[in-house]
């Protein structure tokens, strides 16, 4: 039984809800095999029964095929994850090699495992450095990348252990969404998954929608509404709410459109008013070099949590366009939904999750309400000796960078090597200006560079650099200190600004220390950055204490963390309410499905046209013979299937945005109304097929040589392509657009009545 002192020191230390006493107990009774298999020539095969035998095995063939021996906090986080648990644990404990093990051991249970790696890199760096150690254990492996071919993901689907990114993994479940034959489909059954950095997949990132579409009518002509834009004032023409998240015209704006465009009406003509609204939200509200870098022609957003480009993500087609149109882009492809998914609908078809992550605590109740996980806090290899300061807070933002700028030259001096990281793509680039202009050589990381990480990284613990980096979150690669850094006091990371998110904040902060190195870290922060000013605007803020703009008043933290709090429950607010939206959504989606599979796989097509019309089926199977007809059955079915799904989803999305815009007055809430709707056209949506096939199989051209589905008007998209919507932590940038469509004419109301 665990001491009482045992108890409390768990209860102090470890606030993760998940007991580990009993994966310690096991990784001590791993101990007790090590020298027996020390000895022996050939490993036994591992059985999963025994899981301290098991831990001893896998820690044996690590120590063989990859020269590192686990350790025991590593086996205990190799068993929280085996036990379906979030392992918490700290940059630079190894969660590649736990991660490995616990996915052995679940593929030796004799269930398939899907490790979703944070992109494709580290998918095949992962499966490729882990390979000998699965193999020693009798585990097969593969991974995929974007440029995987059908054949090798299929593969790669087939062992026992795969590794890919979020994204690979949703786009093949959607692409198989659309086949039109068995032999077509590429992912098995889901079973487990093991999500690395699983706070950012599993909350930062659950509402992102993945998306098939397919070639449609190309859109609206943005270029015109953009150069109208442009030539509008802020403060005349249009405004900015408080936290700078909505912009809406004025009605001197108003009016200045509308005769702009030849004398129309906006509210009679909403096309054009969306259009307007959505031209003014990508001029006002969406920066370069924040939001989105212009490279190689195209727009690139930035990812704000990861801080890297997020190469497949574009907004919704309307302010995609608007963007381009911004930019004077050529207008890159629009088209049809013919399905999407949520990476938290994604995530929760697999009957098993499990994932690892260096901040999982904060995001605990977020954890167990979505997905019923437990976070098993994972105590560090070493104790962890990294200084963390108390916040440094200035009024305003000038003082801040003079004093950042400072500190940098006055702790380079000594030799120590400094990482600073920063909020933004220009935040990094500006900062970096003012260091060389003080003299200060220094090296940038940020989205425009990122292919130079490993390199950058590798030199960042060394003697004497600086480091200016954006967002630190997902990046696989450690910071080693140089020779002589340890006595300088290891690396010092600096925050330029506190995120919107703590875990991001810790994340920085994890980048020293590592291994019980030592280290140090501090935060400059100010009262006007946009953390304060959005999060925290009403809140009275303290006076500087001197000369050098500093506020040392307890006040200036309390506001700093407040503010942090207010965004991170507007972030749960938002995860949450969507959430209630796409969960109607995704099981309507998982019931057409296993409709659909009864249709690709067996007879459930032939089944129900056979029933509906037996003359025309006997006539038709006397011609071209059973298989043909049922083959034929079986794509009309298919092709009425996924028109009507195509349909149901443009009709949610809809409904969605209407029951938005139609606001208060309405008797129900808009999440009831949402749900009755929904209810209502998906109960009609089974017959409309059945209504739909019915009609094409009567006058369909069938012979020997099967269903002539183009003749008989069932032509499926030309084209597909896949894609992720932006995310963004605080509200779509569509959905708050969209709203402008509303606030108009309430101000224009107002200003009319005033
Ligand atoms: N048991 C071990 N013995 C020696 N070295 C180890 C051991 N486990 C891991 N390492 C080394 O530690 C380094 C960090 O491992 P890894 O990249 O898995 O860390 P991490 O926990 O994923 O950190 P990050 O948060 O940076 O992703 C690697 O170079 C790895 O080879």
């Amino acid at each position: 039984m665990a001491s009482i002192s045992q108890l409390i020191r768990n209860l102090l230390d470890r606030p993760g809800s998940a007991n580990i006493s009993p994966f310690q107990r096991v990784a001590t009774q791993a101990g007790a095999h090590e020298d027996r298999l020390k000895e022996l020539d050939e490993l036994p095969p591992p059985r999963m029964g025994d899981l301290p035998e098991f831990c001893a095995i896998a820690r044996e063939a690590a120590r063989r095929t990859l020269d590192e021996r686990p350790f025991d906090v590593q086996l205990v986080g190799a068993l929280a994850l085996l036990s379906g648990q979030v392992a918490e644990m700290a940059t630079g404990e190894g969660k590649t090699l736990s991660g490995a093990i616990a996915a052995a051991g679940h593929a030796l249970r004799g269930r398939r495992v899907h490790v979703i790696s944070v992109n494709d890199y580290l998918a095949r760096r992962d499966a490729e450095w882990m390979g000998p150690l699965y193999e020693a254990l009798g585990v097969s492996v593969g991974w995929i990348s974007q440029s995987s071919t059908p054949e090798e993901r299929r593969e790669a689907y087939a062992k026992n252990v795969m590794y890919a990114s979020v994204s690979e993994i949703g786009f093949d479940v959607l692409r198989d969404r659309i086949a039109t034959s068995a032999d077509d489909l590429i992912v098995p059954e889901p079973e487990v998954a093991l999500i690395d950095e699983a706070d950012s997949v599993l909350v930062d990132e659950a509402r992102v929608p993945l998306v098939l579409a397919g070639a449609a009518d190309p859109g609206l002509d943005s270029a015109e509404t953009a150069e109208l834009v442009r030539r509008l004032s802020r403060g005349y023409h249009y405004e900015l709410d408080d936290q700078g998240l909505n912009v809406f015209l004025t009605a001197k704006g108003t009016d200045a459109v509308e005769r702009a465009l030849g004398g129309i009406n906006l509210y009679e003509t909403p096309e054009v008013l969306t259009q307007v609204n959505l031209a003014l939200h990508a001029h006002a509200l969406l920066t370069r070099d924040v939001d989105y870098l212009v490279r190689d022609g195209r727009i690139q957003l930035v990812n704000q949590s990861r801080g890297r480009v997020a190469t497949l993500q574009r907004w919704p087609d309307g302010l995609q366009a608007a963007v381009e149109a911004k930019e004077a882009l050529p207008a890159s492809e629009t088209g049809e939904i013919l399905d999407s998914i949520t990476i938290q609908g994604l995530i929760r078809r697999y009957p098993e999750i499990c994932g690892m992550t260096g901040t999982a605590v904060a995001v605990e109740d977020q954890l167990r309400e979505f997905y019923g996980l437990k976070v098993a806090v994972i105590p560090p290899n070493r104790p962890n000796v990294r200084v963390d300061e108390p916040d440094r807070v200035f009024g305003a933002v000038v003082d801040m960078r003079m004093a950042l700028v400072d500190e940098i030259a006055r702790v380079h001096e000594t030799g120590r090597p400094i990482l600073i990281g920063t909020l933004d793509v220009s935040e990094s680039e500006r900062l970096a200006d003012d260091l060389r202009r003080e003299g200060l050589e220094c090296v940038v990381l940020n989205a425009k560079n990122d292919a130079e990480e490993a390199a950058i990284i590798a030199q960042a613990g060394q003697k004497g650099t600086i480091t200016v980096s954006t967002q630190m979150a997902g990046r696989g690669t450690d910071i080693r200190l140089g020779e002589g850094v340890a006595e300088l006091g290891g690396l010092y990371v600096i925050g330029a600004g506190r995120h919107a998110s703590s875990r991001l904040d810790d994340q920085l902060r994890g980048r020293a220390g590592r291994q019980g190195d030592p280290g140090g870290s501090v935060f400059y922060v100010s009262l006007e950055d946009d953390l304060i000013t959005q999060y925290a605007p009403h809140e009275s803020l303290p006076p500087a204490d001197d000369e050098t703009g500093v506020v040392r008043s307890k006040r200036a933290g309390y506001i700093v963390g407040h503010a942090q709090r207010v965004a991170e429950g507007t972030h749960l607010e938002i995860h949450r309410n969507t959430w209630r939206y796409t969960r109607l959504l995704e099981t309507q989606r998982a019931q057409v499905l296993e409709q659909r599979d009864k249709v690709l796989r067996g007879e459930a097509g032939g089944d129900a046209l056979a029933a509906a019309r037996p003359q025309r089926w006997e006539e038709l199977g006397a011609e071209v013979g059973d298989a043909v007809l049922r083959e034929a059955a079986r794509q009309i079915v298919l092709f009425h299937l996924d028109r009507c799904w195509t349909e149901h989803l443009g009709f949610m999305s809809d409904i969605r945005e209407g029951i938005h815009l139609r606001g208060l007055g309405h008797k129900l809430k808009p999440i009831d109304e949402f749900h009755r709707e929904g209810v209502a056209a998906y109960k009609q949506l089974l017959e409309e097929v059945e209504r739909r096939s019915i009609e094409t199989f009567e006058t369909a051209t069938i012979t020997a040589d099967g269903l002539d589905s183009e003749e008989s008007g069932l032509k499926r998209p030309t084209a597909t392509w896949t894609y992720l919507v932006q995310d963004n932590p605080f509200g779509s940038a569509f959905d708050r657009a969209l709203k402008n469509l509303v606030t108009p004419r309430s101000k224009r109301r107002q200003s009319l009545d005033d």
